[in-house]
């Protein structure tokens, strides 16, 4: 793994708001593949930090790498070209309340320089079906349950076939059932060179499907060893 190079890179970094920082020293390799929980209380500083790394928030100092792009040096006109690498989850699963779930892919594939009819609407078809939902297409967001919701934003997170998955308490809002399939979704769909950051309060998710884990506390992100949760 040591010589692939890594998805992101943070060395001495601090991230936070407004020039105070939430988080300082941050030392973070995410290699092609691996798969990252980010636990902590909250406020603790898990979004901020996952926001840093999509670039909606600047990067207050040290040095940071995500997909190749410096998010010191990185302009604004190409942070979406850092977005298209990237697939990102939230907790409330943001999808556009107006249109239907088709539309809802369609938005995002225009904004990222998809043109060809035919190109999209094969994606489309896709990464639907990637997620079990081939036949939701023409639905409205309200018409889905909050587990289906949240597969129509996985799918929208694999439209540009991302190397980074950024997952912000994905099960959330869900039962522990359905948060369960998501995250079997998540991996399976990651299982190739993919990699996953996923900040969680699911504790019973990690004991479930066990993976590396970072903790942010008191300033500082810090390896959990062994999950004494
Ligand atoms: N837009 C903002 N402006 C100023 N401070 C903010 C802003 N958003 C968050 N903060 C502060 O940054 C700190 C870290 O918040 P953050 O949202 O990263 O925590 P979190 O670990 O993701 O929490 P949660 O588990 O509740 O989602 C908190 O003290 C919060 O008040």
């Amino acid at each position: 793994m040591e010589n692939k190079k890594p998805i992101v890179l943070l060395e001495e970094a601090s991230v936070g708001h407004a020039n105070e920082p939430v988080l300082s020293d941050i030392h973070l390799s995410i290699y092609p593949g691996e798969f990252i929980y980010m636990i902590g209380e909250t406020g603790s500083g898990k979004s901020t930090l996952l926001k840093t790394l999509y670039a909606d928030l600047p990067l207050l100092a040290g040095k940071g790498y995500v997909a190749g792009f410096d998010l010191h040096t990185i302009k604004r006109h190409k942070i979406p070209y850092l977005r298209r690498q990237l697939g990102i989850i939230f907790q409330d699963f943001q999808l556009l309340p107006d249109r239907n779930v088709y539309d809802n892919l369609l938005f995002v594939l225009k904004a990222t320089g998809w043109k060809e009819k035919k190109h999209i609407n094969e994606r489309i078809q896709n990464v639907l079906s990637s997620v079990g939902m081939e036949g939701k297409a023409k639905k409205m967001p309200h018409q889905l349950s909050g587990g289906e919701q949240q597969r129509v934003s996985v799918a929208r997170a694999l439209l540009n076939d991302p190397k980074l998955i950024i997952a912000d308490e994905p099960t959330g809002n869900l039962d522990p059932d359905t948060g369960e399939d998501i995250i079997r979704l998540i991996r399976y769909l990651t299982q190739s060179d993919r990699s996953v950051l996923m900040a969680t309060h699911d504790y019973n998710i990690i004991l479930k499907f066990p993976a590396p884990t970072l903790r942010c506390k008191n300033g500082k992100l810090t390896n959990v060893l062994k999950p004494n949760l």
